[in-house]
């Protein structure tokens, strides 16, 4: 065995060197794939995805002879403990590549799934509507995306929900339950119990799945707050169809997996006559186009000292849905390996929502760039909570109305207890209204990883959860032929989804943290850190550690000792003043609804 650990050492500079020119090779060929879906890019992908897993297996091959748990250095350990799980690349050369063929299938189905318009039957047509003249090929972004966010009329959501439900999950499952077995297999390969072990392993926590109830219970009663207040200005909208005492139909809260309530802000803020948060309408009269909203996010980090995106990123990435071939729209961050090349692929509309997703993006690349000089092994974030945290720390900043109105893009507002709460109001309704949405996906595919949800229950289960955790219910019945877990991006993309739960709780530690550094006094939501020196320092510090240290030693270097885990004080904090203003509002009727105390009744 080689235990000299300076020839491992060599080894580790060797693999440097040889992993990121082959990882910049698979970049690229994914890079072509998902901003052209054609039959020979996918072909392209898939040859170079295979080359670079028979290089993973070699390396591996090498890596674990040597003794490395008895290393001295900690750094080289953790390099080598990094080396030593091979992921997929484990698997005999055929299933490899059928796993990467379902994988590639199951992005290509969903990112090129079309649907048809909604025709409204006038109430005395004596035939339907030919419907050979129109044509179905509406797209998730942004046409879909538009009218669940816009459309006020029940049947014509129900119909955009179920079509694209219908149109999505039912191609994909059988693809995703062969991808279960062949994904298990590999993480059993790496010592693994099944691939949701594999997952949760990315936390190093002995118990994740309490500390992740824990965090849940301390949040639910925000949530309920909020539901309860939703759910009755719904009741007043749309009458019976939202029962004030159960879940809320999904097609209803502006969004198609009812994961964010921003698109409810117009219609149900608490105090309409006070001047609107959505920045929308600003944005597009001041001629913002895609490019100068991420100018505006690149400017930021600017501002706090940090880094700008290169030259190149302005050429090579891409920042708008192109009009001549097929792409895959939802939104990512790309880092080629090389130390200079990073990208963004997102189809952007001028619209709030998309600023945030823009901020979103970048701070994945202001990750990449802060941590460029760690060895490859260390290129991730301190967890993958971290690496979607950053962005959404920045937007925090911009999207109070104190910043809103230093760029322009929201009118003078006086300093008003109401605009408070309207503000706080709208940031609830991305920040609280998500949290159950994160919480309980990854509870859903964890279980179908390990068996106790069986493949003949998928969606029983899944409603099961989004009752029990989201207190929301499909518009119209569903079976086991659909598989309305597949209609979202992350479930056919292999993407794990807590890693966005950890981040929201997360991002408020951060944004306390760095409010404090850049001498914030006052609320935590009013908070904006942006042209502070210290708090840029301070995140920079954070960034350019990349996953070379446990990330609980990572929180303790920012909270200078204070804590090392996830602490959901910070968004209790943000949202007290709302929080209070809702359990005014919700006495009449008790929060909650039918169903939220169920566990998923599994049929043996
Ligand atoms: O998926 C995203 C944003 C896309 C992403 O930046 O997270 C992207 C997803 C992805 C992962 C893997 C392959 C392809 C796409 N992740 C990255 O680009 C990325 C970059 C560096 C490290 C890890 C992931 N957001 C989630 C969660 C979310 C909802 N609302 C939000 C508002 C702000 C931020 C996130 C969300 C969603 O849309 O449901
Ligand atoms: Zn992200």
């Amino acid at each position: 065995n080689n235990t000299d650990e300076k020839e491992a050492l060599n080894f580790l500079l060797a693999y440097d060197r040889e992993a990121s020119a082959m990882c910049n090779n698979v970049m690229n060929t994914q890079w072509d794939f998902n901003t052209n879906i054609t039959e020979s890019t996918k072909q392209r992908m898939l040859e170079t995805q295979l080359e670079y897993a028979k290089f993973q297996k070699d390396v591996w091959a090498t890596a674990t002879t040597f003794k490395w748990k008895t290393f001295r250095d900690p750094s080289i350990r953790r390099q080598f403990k990094v080396l030593s799980v091979l992921g997929r690349a484990a698997l005999p050369e055929e299933k490899l590549k059928e796993i990467q063929q379902l994988l590639a299938d199951m992005r290509d189905i969903y990112s090129r799934n079309r649907v048809c318009p909604y025709v409204k039957q006038p109430k005395n047509a004596s035939l339907p509507i030919r419907m050979e003249s129109v044509k179905c090929n509406l797209a998730l972004d942004p046409d879909l995306t538009r009218i669940m966010a816009k459309s006020k009329d029940d049947n014509e959501l129900t119909y955009m929900w179920q079509q694209w439900h219908d149109e999505t999950g039912r191609p994909l499952r059988s693809k995703f339950m062969r991808y279960v077995e062949l994904s298990n297999e590999a993480a059993r390969l790496n010592g693994f119990k099944d691939t949701g072990d594999q997952w949760r392993a990315s936390y190093d926590i002995e118990d994740f799945n309490s500390e992740l109830d824990e965090l849940w219970m301390g949040l639910r009663p925000l949530y309920q707050q909020l539901h309860a207040y939703v759910r009755r200005r719904l009741h007043h909208q749309h009458g019976k169809i939202v029962p004030l005492d159960g879940p809320i139909p999904a097609h209803l809260l502006g969004n198609m997996w009812a994961q964010s309530w921003s698109n409810l802000y117009d219609t149900t803020v608490p105090f309409p006559n006070k001047n609107s948060m959505d920045v929308t309408l600003s944005l597009k009269r001041q001629g913002y186009d895609p490019v100068r909203m991420f100018q505006l996010a690149d400017q930021f980090f600017v501002s706090l000292g940090m880094k700008s995106v290169p030259d190149s990123f302005w050429t090579a990435s891409m920042l708008e849905k192109p009009l001549d071939r097929e792409v895959v729209c939802h939104a990512s961050a790309w880092d080629f390996c090389n130390g200079r090349d990073f990208r963004i692929k997102q189809c952007t509309e001028v619209t709030m929502e998309d600023l945030t997703t823009a901020h979103h993006e970048l701070g994945h690349i202001q990750y990449y760039m802060q941590y460029v000089n760690q060895p490859l092994a260390f290129r991730e974030g301190a967890n993958p909570g971290f690496h979607e945290a950053i962005g959404d720390v920045v937007a925090l900043s911009v999207s109070t109305p104190k910043h809103m109105q230093k760029i322009g893009l929201l009118d003078k507002a006086a300093d008003d207890p109401e605009v408070d709460i309207n503000y706080l109001y709208s940031m609830a309704l991305d920040k609280i209204a998500f949290l159950p949405f994160g919480f309980l996906l990854d509870q859903w595919r964890w279980k179908v990883f390990s068996g106790e949800i069986p493949f003949d229950q998928m969606n029983k289960a899944w409603w099961d959860l989004r009752l029990r955790y989201q207190g929301v219910a499909p518009p119209v019945n569903r079976s086991e032929h659909d598989f309305d877990a597949g209609a979202k991006y992350h479930v056919p993309a292999n993407t794990p989804y807590i890693r966005y739960f950890v981040s929201f709780v997360l991002q408020f530690q951060l944004h306390k943290v760095l409010c404090e550094a850049s001498g914030h006094v006052g609320p935590l939501h009013k908070c904006d850190i942006y042209q502070s020196r210290e708090a840029g320092k301070l995140l920079a510090e954070l960034l350019k550690l990349g996953s070379s240290k446990p990330w609980p030693d990572a929180i303790r270097i920012l909270t200078r000792g204070r804590t090392s885990r996830m602490d959901p004080g910070a968004i209790m904090e943000y949202f007290q003043p709302l929080m209070e203003w809702l359990q005014k509002q919700n006495t009449e009727e008790k929060a909650g609804w039918r169903g939220m105390n169920s566990g998923i009744t599994i049929k043996t």
